[in-house]
């Protein structure tokens, strides 16, 4: 087992190093990379993940490319637009609803995307379920003026039945995610009347044959969105984007540019707005160059051997 830890290059969901296990098996390799803040006990379909790719494998594609969006963290619209202008993709999602941060700079950033995108490109927001419903119905009409049309708004509000209450009174899309990722059974949740569009993550949700049955059960166009990971887990994700019967959206799996490197040479950074369907995991040839101190190996390996004996 390698433990990686390499910079992000810009903070990004509170943390500003990303972190992880990757692990070699029969099939080739596969990334353990549940961020700190996931209890033990939320870990075992992050490790199980991890296990498919790399004893497994993963079931056949049906195509062999997919369409990614870029990510655009919390930064200044100078930073945003440089972002979106240097990713090649035509379709750009951004966080917005930083705590503490006012509207009018998520409006900012967001018009720096469409200037960046021209006319023809999709803007989507995620708000990370900051918002209550009043709050989120104000805000998504400002955003959608400020980017000249929205694609979709990613999680708005915590709940299901608050996401359905915001989706009757906006003309927006509403997608959901931690209504998915973090649902105690993820193939129940009544999602539907609650979002137009599905986020599925592969790692959370346990690998990306499960993944598969939670895309099918809920019964609405997918995208597929990264948890961060290296190419390694990457490909996972790809994988899965590869694999769905219907992709009507550009896919979350575009953020190896938010880290400051790769375990990989052979990189899944997006190249013309797209990545390919690997058919395998990267093998992590430049591991060394992002080899974590003593102090965070122990912390993880101790942290696989826990997460094991579950
Ligand atoms: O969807 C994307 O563009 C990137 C992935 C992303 O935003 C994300 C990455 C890690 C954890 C949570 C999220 C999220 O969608 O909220
Ligand atoms: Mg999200």
């Amino acid at each position: 087992m390698l433990v990686y830890s390499i910079p992000m290059r810009n903070r990004f969901r509170g943390i500003t190093v990303r972190e992880g296990v990757l692990v070699e098996g029969a099939h080739g390799w596969g990334e353990f990379c549940a961020f700190l803040d996931y209890s033990d006990a939320e870990c075992p379909p992050w490790w199980g993940t991890a296990v498919e790719a790399a004893e497994r494998g993963w079931p056949e594609p049906v195509r062999d490319s997919v369409p990614v969006n870029c990510t655009v963290p919390v930064v200044s619209p100078e930073r945003a637009h440089a972002i979106v202008a240097a990713s090649g993709c035509s379709t750009a999602k951004v966080k917005v609803a930083d705590p503490g941060a006012p509207l009018s700079d998520d409006l900012e950033r967001v018009a720096a995307v469409r200037d960046a995108l021209g006319p023809r490109g999709a803007v989507r927001v995620d708000a990370n379920a900051a918002w209550d419903v009043d709050t989120a119905v104000r805000a998504i009409r400002e955003l959608d003026k400020a980017a000249r049309g929205l694609e979709y708004v990613e999680q708005p509000c915590p709940s299901l039945d608050d996401l359905a209450a915001v989706r009757r009174r906006v003309d927006v899309r509403i997608a959901a995610d931690e209504s998915i990722r973090r649902a105690e059974d993820p193939l129940k949740v009544a999602v539907a009347g609650a979002a137009d569009v599905a986020v599925i993550k592969v790692a959370p949700l346990g690998g990306v044959r499960r993944a598969l049955e939670v895309a099918e059960a809920c019964g609405l166009p997918c995208v597929v969105s990264s948890a961060v990971e290296t190419s390694v887990g990457m490909a996972a994700g790809l994988a899965l984007a590869g694999a769905l019967p219907e992709l009507d959206f550009a896919c979350g799996l575009g953020t190896l540019p938010l880290l400051a490197g790769d375990v990989a040479s052979a990189s899944l950074v997006p190249v013309g707005g797209a990545l390919p369907v690997p058919r395998r995991a990267p093998v992590p040839d430049r591991f060394a160059e992002f080899a974590a101190d003593e102090a965070t190996t122990r912390k993880w390996l101790d942290r696989v051997a826990r997460v094991r004996g579950l």
